[in-house]
Protein backbone atom coordinates (compact mmCIF):
# COMPACT_ATOMS: atom_id res chain seq x y z
CA UNK A 1 0.00 0.00 0.00
CA UNK A 2 1.36 3.69 -1.25
CA UNK A 3 -0.44 6.21 1.09
CA UNK A 4 0.60 9.79 0.18
CA UNK A 5 -1.02 12.48 2.38
CA UNK A 6 -1.24 16.50 1.43
CA UNK A 7 1.82 16.31 -0.49
CA UNK A 8 3.42 19.41 -1.41
CA UNK A 9 6.36 20.13 -3.02
CA UNK A 10 7.52 23.55 -4.94
CA UNK A 11 10.67 24.13 -7.52
CA UNK A 12 11.63 27.47 -6.34
CA UNK A 13 8.29 29.11 -6.69
CA UNK A 14 6.61 26.96 -9.20
CA UNK A 15 4.39 24.25 -7.15
CA UNK A 16 4.95 21.32 -8.73
CA UNK A 17 2.61 19.12 -6.48
CA UNK A 18 -0.14 20.86 -4.20
CA UNK A 19 -1.64 19.10 -1.28
CA UNK A 20 -1.88 15.76 -2.84
CA UNK A 21 -4.00 12.90 -1.11
CA UNK A 22 -4.08 9.40 -2.42
CA UNK A 23 -4.09 5.98 -1.40
CA UNK A 24 -3.01 3.07 -3.88
CA UNK A 25 -4.50 -0.14 -2.68
CA UNK A 26 -2.59 -3.68 -3.48
CA UNK A 27 -3.92 -6.26 -5.82
CA UNK A 28 -4.90 -3.65 -8.01
CA UNK A 29 -3.27 -1.69 -11.29
CA UNK A 30 -3.42 1.71 -10.44
CA UNK A 31 -3.07 4.00 -13.37
CA UNK A 32 -1.47 7.14 -12.29
CA UNK A 33 -2.70 9.81 -15.10
CA UNK A 34 -1.63 13.62 -15.83
CA UNK A 35 -0.85 15.79 -18.61
CA UNK A 36 3.23 16.93 -19.33
CA UNK A 37 3.97 18.32 -15.86
CA UNK A 38 1.19 17.13 -13.86
CA UNK A 39 2.88 16.52 -11.14
CA UNK A 40 3.82 12.28 -11.72
CA UNK A 41 7.48 11.76 -11.62
CA UNK A 42 7.65 14.34 -8.81
CA UNK A 43 5.45 12.63 -6.68
CA UNK A 44 6.59 9.25 -7.23
CA UNK A 45 10.44 10.59 -6.85
CA UNK A 46 9.30 12.14 -3.09
CA UNK A 47 7.54 8.71 -2.77
CA UNK A 48 11.26 7.18 -3.58
CA UNK A 49 12.99 9.56 -0.70
CA UNK A 50 14.89 10.69 -3.83
CA UNK A 51 13.04 14.51 -2.98
CA UNK A 52 11.69 15.76 0.12
CA UNK A 53 8.47 16.58 0.45
CA UNK A 54 7.74 20.73 1.22
CA UNK A 55 4.38 19.16 3.33
CA UNK A 56 2.51 16.42 3.82
CA UNK A 57 3.64 12.54 3.76
CA UNK A 58 4.20 9.55 1.23
CA UNK A 59 4.37 6.31 3.26
CA UNK A 60 5.00 2.65 1.99
CA UNK A 61 3.76 0.05 3.83
CA UNK A 62 3.24 2.24 6.57
CA UNK A 63 6.71 4.12 6.55
CA UNK A 64 8.42 6.73 4.78
CA UNK A 65 11.12 5.00 2.29
CA UNK A 66 14.28 6.54 3.91
CA UNK A 67 13.24 4.29 7.28
CA UNK A 68 13.55 1.37 5.09
CA UNK A 69 16.85 -1.07 5.92
CA UNK A 70 16.73 -2.74 2.83
CA UNK A 71 14.20 -0.38 0.24
CA UNK A 72 15.04 -2.55 -2.93
CA UNK A 73 12.73 -5.81 -1.06
CA UNK A 74 9.82 -3.63 0.07
CA UNK A 75 9.39 -1.46 -3.15
CA UNK A 76 10.50 -1.15 -6.88
CA UNK A 77 10.79 1.19 -9.33
CA UNK A 78 11.23 1.95 -12.79
CA UNK A 79 11.93 5.85 -13.13
CA UNK A 80 14.50 6.70 -15.56
CA UNK A 81 15.27 3.29 -18.22
CA UNK A 82 18.17 5.34 -19.28
CA UNK A 83 20.15 5.98 -16.13
CA UNK A 84 22.24 3.04 -16.58
CA UNK A 85 25.57 2.58 -16.56
CA UNK A 86 26.54 1.62 -20.06
CA UNK A 87 29.54 0.09 -19.78
CA UNK A 88 28.49 -3.26 -18.04
CA UNK A 89 26.66 -6.41 -18.89
CA UNK A 90 23.07 -6.37 -17.71
CA UNK A 91 23.58 -9.81 -15.43
CA UNK A 92 26.75 -7.35 -13.61
CA UNK A 93 24.30 -4.39 -13.23
CA UNK A 94 21.66 -6.30 -11.54
CA UNK A 95 24.22 -8.09 -9.80
CA UNK A 96 25.58 -5.19 -8.41
CA UNK A 97 22.38 -3.73 -7.28
CA UNK A 98 21.51 -7.04 -5.57
CA UNK A 99 24.83 -6.94 -3.44
CA UNK A 100 24.35 -4.10 -2.34
CA UNK A 101 21.01 -4.22 -1.57
CA UNK A 102 21.37 -7.58 0.48
CA UNK A 103 19.91 -9.54 -2.36
CA UNK A 104 21.25 -13.42 -3.30
CA UNK A 105 22.37 -13.99 -6.98
CA UNK A 106 19.79 -16.27 -7.72
CA UNK A 107 17.16 -13.11 -7.85
CA UNK A 108 19.44 -11.76 -10.83
CA UNK A 109 19.19 -14.76 -13.27
CA UNK A 110 15.51 -15.38 -12.20
CA UNK A 111 14.48 -11.65 -13.04
CA UNK A 112 16.35 -12.04 -16.37
CA UNK A 113 14.51 -14.34 -16.88
CA UNK A 114 11.48 -13.42 -15.83
CA UNK A 115 11.65 -9.92 -18.82
CA UNK A 116 13.07 -12.01 -21.23
CA UNK A 117 16.46 -11.08 -21.30
CA UNK A 118 18.38 -13.98 -19.97
CA UNK A 119 20.12 -15.01 -23.74
CA UNK A 120 21.60 -11.17 -23.68
CA UNK A 121 22.91 -11.13 -19.95
CA UNK A 122 26.32 -11.09 -20.47
CA UNK A 123 25.95 -8.12 -23.27
CA UNK A 124 27.00 -4.60 -22.50
CA UNK A 125 23.77 -2.60 -22.20
CA UNK A 126 25.30 0.56 -24.03
CA UNK A 127 23.90 -1.75 -26.70
CA UNK A 128 20.82 -1.95 -25.81
CA UNK A 129 17.61 -1.05 -27.45
CA UNK A 130 14.88 1.22 -25.61
CA UNK A 131 12.85 -1.77 -25.14
CA UNK A 132 15.80 -3.76 -23.60
CA UNK A 133 16.72 -0.90 -21.48
CA UNK A 134 13.22 -0.69 -20.28
CA UNK A 135 13.28 -4.58 -19.38
CA UNK A 136 15.99 -4.38 -17.61
CA UNK A 137 15.12 -1.61 -15.34
CA UNK A 138 12.06 -3.85 -14.70
CA UNK A 139 14.20 -6.61 -13.85
CA UNK A 140 15.80 -4.11 -11.33
CA UNK A 141 12.32 -2.87 -9.67
CA UNK A 142 11.43 -6.39 -9.66
CA UNK A 143 14.91 -7.83 -8.37
CA UNK A 144 14.21 -7.65 -4.69
CA UNK A 145 10.70 -9.08 -4.93
CA UNK A 146 8.70 -6.29 -3.63
CA UNK A 147 5.60 -5.95 -2.87
CA UNK A 148 5.24 -2.66 -3.77
CA UNK A 149 6.19 -1.33 -7.54
CA UNK A 150 6.21 1.70 -9.18
CA UNK A 151 6.33 2.50 -12.94
CA UNK A 152 7.00 5.75 -14.66
CA UNK A 153 5.69 5.80 -17.98
CA UNK A 154 6.80 2.76 -18.47
CA UNK A 155 5.28 1.81 -22.65
CA UNK A 156 7.45 5.35 -23.77
CA UNK A 157 8.87 4.26 -26.77
CA UNK A 158 7.57 0.60 -27.22
CA UNK A 159 6.73 -1.22 -29.92
CA UNK A 160 2.99 -2.75 -29.77
CA UNK A 161 5.09 -6.31 -28.65
CA UNK A 162 6.83 -4.93 -25.92
CA UNK A 163 3.58 -2.44 -24.82
CA UNK A 164 1.40 -6.03 -24.22
CA UNK A 165 4.32 -7.71 -22.64
CA UNK A 166 3.99 -4.84 -19.94
CA UNK A 167 0.26 -4.19 -19.57
CA UNK A 168 0.60 -8.82 -18.77
CA UNK A 169 3.31 -8.14 -16.37
CA UNK A 170 1.27 -5.24 -14.50
CA UNK A 171 -1.57 -7.63 -14.57
CA UNK A 172 0.55 -10.19 -12.99
CA UNK A 173 2.21 -8.24 -11.16
CA UNK A 174 -1.42 -6.84 -8.89
CA UNK A 175 -2.75 -10.24 -9.19
CA UNK A 176 0.06 -11.83 -7.11
CA UNK A 177 -1.07 -9.15 -4.69
CA UNK A 178 1.49 -6.93 -5.12
CA UNK A 179 0.18 -3.08 -4.83
CA UNK A 180 1.22 -1.53 -8.82
CA UNK A 181 1.10 2.43 -9.41
CA UNK A 182 1.85 3.02 -13.07
CA UNK A 183 2.06 6.38 -14.68
CA UNK A 184 0.70 7.87 -17.46
CA UNK A 185 0.11 10.47 -19.88
CA UNK A 186 -2.12 8.30 -22.17
CA UNK A 187 -5.37 7.30 -20.71
CA UNK A 188 -6.48 5.02 -23.89
CA UNK A 189 -3.69 2.71 -22.90
CA UNK A 190 -4.45 2.91 -19.01
CA UNK A 191 -7.67 1.70 -20.14
CA UNK A 192 -6.60 -1.20 -20.81
CA UNK A 193 -4.36 -1.71 -18.21
CA UNK A 194 -5.40 -0.21 -14.94
CA UNK A 195 -8.37 -0.82 -12.44
CA UNK A 196 -8.04 2.13 -10.61
CA UNK A 197 -7.22 5.75 -11.77
CA UNK A 198 -5.66 8.61 -9.91
CA UNK A 199 -5.70 11.71 -11.95
CA UNK A 200 -3.59 14.77 -11.38
CA UNK A 201 -3.39 18.26 -13.35
CA UNK A 202 -1.13 21.17 -11.96
CA UNK A 203 -0.55 18.80 -8.79
CA UNK A 204 -3.87 19.01 -7.97
CA UNK A 205 -5.82 15.54 -7.41
CA UNK A 206 -8.68 15.59 -10.55
CA UNK A 207 -10.48 12.54 -9.91
CA UNK A 208 -9.50 8.98 -7.98
CA UNK A 209 -12.23 6.41 -8.73
CA UNK A 210 -11.99 2.84 -10.72
CA UNK A 211 -11.34 2.96 -14.38
CA UNK A 212 -14.69 1.30 -15.48
CA UNK A 213 -16.63 4.32 -13.30
CA UNK A 214 -14.31 7.19 -15.36
CA UNK A 215 -15.37 5.08 -18.53
CA UNK A 216 -19.37 5.43 -17.96
CA UNK A 217 -18.79 9.32 -16.43
CA UNK A 218 -18.18 9.50 -20.07
CA UNK A 219 -20.44 7.73 -21.73
CA UNK A 220 -21.95 9.01 -25.13
CA UNK A 221 -24.98 7.73 -25.57
CA UNK A 222 -26.14 4.44 -27.41
CA UNK A 223 -26.56 4.08 -31.37
CA UNK A 224 -29.11 2.22 -32.11
CA UNK A 225 -30.62 0.64 -35.65
CA UNK A 226 -33.62 -1.32 -35.93
CA UNK A 227 -35.80 -2.90 -38.37
CA UNK A 228 -38.62 -0.68 -38.05
CA UNK A 229 -36.47 2.70 -37.19
CA UNK A 230 -39.81 5.27 -37.13
CA UNK A 231 -41.38 2.64 -34.30
CA UNK A 232 -38.49 2.38 -32.38
CA UNK A 233 -38.13 5.82 -32.41
CA UNK A 234 -41.78 7.19 -31.54
CA UNK A 235 -41.42 4.01 -28.20
CA UNK A 236 -38.07 5.58 -27.13
CA UNK A 237 -39.30 9.18 -27.14
CA UNK A 238 -42.42 8.11 -25.28
CA UNK A 239 -40.42 6.96 -22.57
CA UNK A 240 -38.50 10.38 -22.16
CA UNK A 241 -35.40 9.46 -24.35
CA UNK A 242 -33.48 11.83 -26.66
CA UNK A 243 -33.05 10.63 -29.98
CA UNK A 244 -31.79 12.21 -32.90
CA UNK A 245 -31.15 10.25 -36.49
CA UNK A 246 -27.34 10.19 -37.21
CA UNK A 247 -25.98 7.67 -40.22
CA UNK A 248 -28.99 5.79 -40.97
CA UNK A 249 -29.85 4.97 -37.13
CA UNK A 250 -30.68 6.52 -34.04
CA UNK A 251 -28.76 8.22 -31.82
CA UNK A 252 -30.22 7.73 -28.09
CA UNK A 253 -29.21 9.36 -24.80
CA UNK A 254 -31.40 9.36 -21.51
CA UNK A 255 -32.05 5.52 -21.33
CA UNK A 256 -28.95 2.85 -21.29
CA UNK A 257 -28.21 -0.04 -23.79
CA UNK A 258 -29.62 -2.61 -21.84
CA UNK A 259 -33.33 -0.43 -21.24
CA UNK A 260 -33.04 0.16 -25.13
CA UNK A 261 -33.13 -3.55 -25.93
CA UNK A 262 -36.01 -4.65 -23.27
CA UNK A 263 -38.32 -1.82 -24.52
CA UNK A 264 -37.46 -2.82 -27.98
CA UNK A 265 -38.37 -6.75 -27.42
CA UNK A 266 -41.31 -6.19 -25.13
CA UNK A 267 -42.87 -4.08 -28.32
CA UNK A 268 -41.18 -6.75 -30.81
CA UNK A 269 -38.91 -4.55 -32.84
CA UNK A 270 -35.81 -6.34 -34.25
CA UNK A 271 -32.99 -4.20 -33.69
CA UNK A 272 -30.40 -4.61 -36.04
CA UNK A 273 -27.32 -2.64 -34.10
CA UNK A 274 -27.29 -1.43 -30.22
CA UNK A 275 -23.80 0.21 -29.65
CA UNK A 276 -23.18 1.86 -25.97
CA UNK A 277 -20.66 4.97 -27.01
CA UNK A 278 -17.95 6.23 -25.01
CA UNK A 279 -15.64 9.86 -25.45
CA UNK A 280 -12.49 8.43 -26.22
CA UNK A 281 -10.86 8.29 -23.06
CA UNK A 282 -8.27 10.89 -24.48
CA UNK A 283 -11.83 12.95 -24.51
CA UNK A 284 -12.22 12.27 -21.22
CA UNK A 285 -8.42 13.15 -20.00
CA UNK A 286 -8.84 16.15 -21.81
CA UNK A 287 -12.40 17.02 -20.44
CA UNK A 288 -11.13 16.50 -16.63
CA UNK A 289 -7.75 17.93 -17.06
CA UNK A 290 -9.31 21.32 -18.59
CA UNK A 291 -12.17 21.63 -15.83
CA UNK A 292 -8.59 21.16 -13.24
CA UNK A 293 -7.23 24.49 -15.56
CA UNK A 294 -10.35 26.28 -14.71
CA UNK A 295 -10.60 25.71 -11.36
CA UNK A 296 -6.74 26.76 -11.13
CA UNK A 297 -7.76 29.94 -13.21
CA UNK A 298 -10.63 30.69 -11.22
CA UNK A 299 -8.99 30.62 -7.54
CA UNK A 300 -6.10 32.65 -9.07
CA UNK A 301 -8.33 35.59 -10.34
CA UNK A 302 -10.61 35.01 -6.86
N1 LIG B 1 14.16 19.66 -11.35
C1 LIG B 1 13.18 20.52 -11.57
N2 LIG B 1 13.37 21.85 -11.42
C2 LIG B 1 12.39 22.73 -11.62
N3 LIG B 1 11.12 22.39 -11.98
C3 LIG B 1 10.87 21.10 -12.15
C4 LIG B 1 11.87 20.09 -11.96
N4 LIG B 1 11.31 18.89 -12.20
C5 LIG B 1 10.02 19.13 -12.52
N5 LIG B 1 9.76 20.44 -12.49
C6 LIG B 1 8.44 21.06 -12.75
O1 LIG B 1 7.50 20.50 -11.86
C7 LIG B 1 6.27 20.22 -12.50
C8 LIG B 1 5.92 18.76 -12.38
O2 LIG B 1 6.85 18.00 -13.16
P1 LIG B 1 6.81 16.40 -13.21
O3 LIG B 1 8.02 15.98 -14.01
O4 LIG B 1 6.67 15.85 -11.86
O5 LIG B 1 5.50 16.14 -14.03
P2 LIG B 1 5.02 14.82 -14.77
O6 LIG B 1 3.58 14.73 -14.53
O7 LIG B 1 5.86 13.67 -14.38
O8 LIG B 1 5.27 15.20 -16.27
P3 LIG B 1 5.85 14.32 -17.48
O9 LIG B 1 4.71 13.49 -17.96
O10 LIG B 1 6.25 15.39 -18.46
O11 LIG B 1 7.02 13.55 -16.94
C9 LIG B 1 6.43 20.73 -13.92
O12 LIG B 1 5.90 22.01 -14.00
C10 LIG B 1 7.91 20.75 -14.13
O13 LIG B 1 8.28 21.74 -15.08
Amino acid sequence: MIEVTGLTMRYGDALAVDDLTFVVKPGLVTGFLGPNGAGKSTTMRVILGLQAADAGTALVGGRPYGSMREPMREVGALLDAGAVHGGRSAAAHLWCLARSNGIGRARVGHVLDQVGLAEVASRRIAGFSLGMRQRLGIAAALLGDPGVLMFDEPVNGLDPEGIRWIRELMRLLADEGRTVLVSSHLMGEMALTADHVVVIGRGRLIADTTMSELVARFQRGVLVRAADQPALAGLLVSVGANVREEDGGLSVSGLDATRIGELALARGIALRELTPRNASLEEAFMELTEESVEFGAGRAAG
